[in-house]
């Protein structure tokens, strides 16, 4: 079976403005790929690519097999899109728009659109100028899902969902991978994604700076370490220390507090601290959130630092 999405060496540059730089990647058929960024990132950029609504300047893209741009028709005759701007007369009832696009896809059963629509709650007689931003991005998802899709591409699809309905959506994605079908994603949020995604890949400034199972993404977190000590300890003395990073110590009424993070082993770490009379010991691993923060916002942040290891 050909690769869902194939992306090589990807640039595309709006005149003087970046909007992706030599990206690659690669999602296999019946993956779920959460595909994350800040604005800006370029995660609109690499789908209107991959739709072959703009042409790239320079690297090549496959979906399922085809060409975007040149095969456009039977790209988009086998996938569901779902636009971060999903657009529509607004004049029409939400259930006419979603049977004539039904049409236009070969024909999709009333009964499908009728459940899609009971599980999102979403009232097919209102004339789509009269929903809200949450109700109108669900006409946008009954319409990327009714036909059952080899390829659903969906922009920010949780874009002004309240959290049941987010939940639902979720389902929806789970549902699919499990009829063999492939889901690439994009959000900026990575609870949004850290349940359903079997990978993530993670765009800043156009760039991918990581990609990797959601799994694999925990085991690069860092430990936040905290240790009470019963006299007061000499910053210096752990500052140095391998993995040892962002070290912070103060004195309190009975003692010391150091708190840093750590990458690695813990070994020199807990060697240094057995030094001094130990009263308390606490280790967390750094959530998925603040590590996509750490991704995404400093190049030099620790989680930044390792943003090399690209799967
Ligand atoms: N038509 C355009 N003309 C000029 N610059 C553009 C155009 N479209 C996108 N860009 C620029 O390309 C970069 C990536 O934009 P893109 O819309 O792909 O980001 P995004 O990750 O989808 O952001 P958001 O989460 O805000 O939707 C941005 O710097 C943006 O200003």
């Amino acid at each position: 079976m050909n690769t869902a999405i194939v992306l090589s060496e990807l640039t595309k540059t709006y005149g003087t403005r970046r909007g992706l730089t030599e990206l690659s990647l690669q999602v296999n058929p019946g993956e779920v790929l959460g595909y994350l960024g800040p604005n800006g990132a370029g995660k609109s950029t690499t789908i209107r690519l991959m739709l072959g609504l703009i042409r790239p300047t320079s690297g090549a893209i496959r979906v399922l097999g085809l060409d975007p741009h040149a095969d456009a028709e039977k790209v988009h005759r086998r996938i569901g899109y779902l636009a971060g701007d999903f657009l529509v007369d607004g004049r029409q009832r939400a259930g006419e728009c979603l049977a004539f696009l039904g049409n236009l896809r070969g024909g999709v059963p009333t009964q499908r659109i009728g459940e899609l629509a009971d599980r999102l709650e979403l009232d097919l007689s209102a004339r789509i100028k009269s929903l809200s931003k949450g109700n109108r991005q669900k006409v946008g998802l009954v319409q990327a899902f009714m036909h059952r899709p080899e390829l659903l591409i969906l922009d920010e699809p949780t874009s002004g969902l309240d959290p049941l309905m987010q939940q639902t959506f979720l389902d929806m994605v789970t549902e699919a991978r499990d009829h063999g079908q492939t889901v690439f994603m994009s959000s900026h949020i990575m609870s949004e994604v850290e349940s359903v995604a079997d990978r993530v890949a993670i765009i800043r400034d156009g760039r991918l700076v990581a990609t990797d199972t959601v799994a694999g993404l925990r085991t690069r977190s860092l430990l936040q370490v905290r240790i009470d000590f019963a006299a007061p300890v000499a910053a210096e003395e752990f500052a140095a220390l391998p993995g040892v990073t962002d070290l912070a110590v103060t004195g309190t009424e009975h003692g010391a507090t150091l708190t840093c993070r750590l990458d690695g082993s813990p070994d020199a770490l807990v060697k240094a601290a057995a030094r001094h009379t130990v009263t308390g010991l606490h280790a967390d691993n750094q959530d998925l959130e603040e590590l996509f923060h750490a991704y995404y916002t400093s190049e030099h942040s620790a989680a930044g630092a390792r943003a090399d290891r690209v799967a």
